[in-house]
């Protein structure tokens, strides 16, 4: 797979046969005959070849196939390098494969949890595209003995520089505006039909999880002179901000709280009824961790009924769906699960997942392991 800049994905799937015409039509077909009978043989020899590597399987959507689809390595072989069926497609299809599946590559949509670990008993690594890795059932895994690594802090600035936007979209009304705009008749507005937004500059801001999703978003917002504060498993010795042990003491002691933490037991529902009303009725969220941080049903109530100013969201708790009653409230900033989706980012994934199965099939150690 090859990525360029400008976001276009260069896919070469089939290698590429030329025939050489020659003046001597008798030699250049038999020259072409030549040609084409060694590349049978290095077809065969190379499918042979192919047939002794370990198997990996993409388990995601098809675009999700080409977008992360390795170069070819000698180590290891990609059993779908197009848009081949679902893992549990393939594997009806072809029961006598499941158990030459060494390696699957995923990501967030498509749970690997037990039952699917289940369907492959030769499975020793799960490669996530993603930073979060709670679609993945680490416990069973670890029963398992197989190892699985993530994008690690592949995407932190993007998804820090997603935060920041959707802060910004919510309190100056930027989607909204935008709404308004393109509704007006004859190409004409009345700025005081907008309704006023409110200032960013100088906001108590509020992180939960001080990773380094958290630190580039604390980074960003000090350059709009706002106060930050967090809230993490543990304080951290080389931070000076405040730390609060809570997430309901963060909630009451500032204006916006800004998720950037892991969805685990300890962290679903992290934000409850009682932290939405301590951050008080002109308090902001915006989550780009995961959507079961929040009590999202709790969260669209609060919102009708104006107990919270506004939200701004890039993840929900029932991915891929959205509440439609979020569809028509315009105090909150929606977006599918796109913190991450750059050209750079793709780029840079691709690169990852490939040093981690080159990593793992040659035996060396994984880049980004989680476990
Ligand atoms: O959501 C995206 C990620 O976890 O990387």
């Amino acid at each position: 797979m090859q990525c360029n800049d400008t976001g276009y994905i260069i896919f070469i799937s089939f290698p590429v046969k030329t025939l050489t015409l020659t003046t001597q039509p008798n030699k250049g077909l038999s020259m072409a005959n030549e040609k084409n009978n060694n590349n049978n043989n290095n077809n065969v020899e190379q499918s042979t070849k192919s047939n002794n590597l370990p198997k990996v399987f993409i388990h995601g959507p098809p675009q999700f196939s080409i977008v992360l689809q390795p170069n070819p390595s000698q180590n290891f072989h990609i059993l779908n390098p197009s848009s081949l069926p679902s893992l549990h497609e393939f594997i009806s299809l072809n029961p006598h494969q499941a158990s030459s599946i060494s390696a699957i590559l995923c990501t967030t949509l498509y749970p690997v949890n037990a039952d699917v670990i289940r369907l492959l008993p030769s499975l020793r690594l799960i490669c996530a595209s993603s930073a979060g890795t709670n679609h993945i059932d680490l416990s069973e895994c670890r029963r398992r003995g197989i190892k699985v690594t993530s994008a690690g802090n592949l995407f932190s600035e993007e998804v820090a520089d997603m935060a920041v936007a959707l802060l910004i979209d919510v309190s100056r009304k930027i989607s909204t505006a935008d709404r308004f705009l393109r509704r007006q008749v004859q190409n004409q507005f009345a700025t005081w039909d907008f309704p006023l937004g409110s200032k960013l500059t100088g906001k108590k801001i509020g992180i939960v999880g001080m990773g380094r999703i958290g630190l580039e978003v604390a980074k960003r917002l000090e350059a709009f002179n706002c106060m930050i504060s967090y809230n993490s498993r543990n304080k951290k010795p080389l931070l000076s901000y405040p730390f609060y042990s809570s997430v309901l003491e963060l909630a009451t002691n500032n204006n916006v709280l800004i998720l950037c933490c892991d969805l685990n037991d300890q962290t679903k529902y992290i934000v409850n009824k009682e932290v939405i009303l301590a951050l008080g009725k002109g308090g902001i969220i915006v989550n780009v961790g995961r959507g079961a941080l929040i009590d999202e049903k709790e969260l669209l109530k609060c919102l009708i009924e104006g107990e919270i100013g506004g939200a701004g969201l890039d993840v929900f708790e029932n991915e891929p769906n959205v509440p439609k009653e979020f569809f028509s409230l315009d105090n909150v900033v929606l977006s599918p699960h796109a913190a991450i989706l750059t050209s750079d980012t793709f780029m840079s994934i691709c690169q990852l997942v490939e040093q981690n199965l080159e990593a793992f099939f040659s035996n060396k150690p994984l880049i980004t392991p989680v476990i």
